[in-house]
């Protein structure tokens, strides 16, 4: 299916990173929810065992997917689009150093989240350089950001 029929989606975190506390995964997830359903009637519920939609986990090389991860840098996370079993799921590469802050160390959590989470939801990467959906990494302060307006008519045009 190209997007979720129930616009309530809930969503597991699998597997966390030594690199943050669980406190900030869990706050970096939920602000990079959050940049989704401000933009589209979408609502966003934690469960911590049952199932759910949107499963997000760290993981390394071969992980039981078709997508093994290629260590330091280059591939950083992966999503699957809405679907049953791994669809929407989200995939982060552990061999990243995973950020809360700005840090030309490592990479930003949350905005490599929402990015990622826009594929779960049904979106492919865009040409607008200033879009998140755009293909290359850039740094977001997940506490000032607002979604850009191709992304915005994006998430609309599947949910709005
Ligand atoms: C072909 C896929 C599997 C590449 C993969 C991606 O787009 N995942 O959604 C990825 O990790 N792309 C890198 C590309 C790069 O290293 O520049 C990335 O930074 N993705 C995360 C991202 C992209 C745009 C904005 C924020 C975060
Ligand atoms: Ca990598
Ligand atoms: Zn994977
Ligand atoms: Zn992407």
């Amino acid at each position: 299916q190209i997007k979720w029929k129930n616009h309530t989606i809930t969503y597991r975190i699998d597997q966390y990173t030594p690199d943050l506390t669980q406190e900030e995964v869990d706050t970096s997830f939920r602000l990079a929810l959050k940049i989704w359903s401000d933009a589209a009637p979408l609502k966003f519920i934690k469960v911590n065992h049952d199932k759910a939609d949107i499963i997000l986990s760290f993981a390394k090389k071969t992980h039981g997917d078709f997508f093994p991860f290629d260590g330091p840098k280059g591939v950083l996370a992966h999503a699957f689009a809405p679907g049953e079993d791994m669809g929407g799921d989200v995939h982060f590469d552990e061999d990243e150093i995973w950020t809360m802050g700005h840090s030309k160390l490592g990479y930003n959590l949350f905005t490599v989240a929402a990015h990622e989470l826009g594929h779960s939801l049904g979106l492919s990467h865009s040409k607008d350089p200033s879009s998140l959906m755009y293909p290359n990494y850039n740094y977001y302060n997940g506490a000032q950001y607002t979604l850009p307006r191709d992304d915005a008519l994006g998430i609309q045009a599947l949910y709005g």
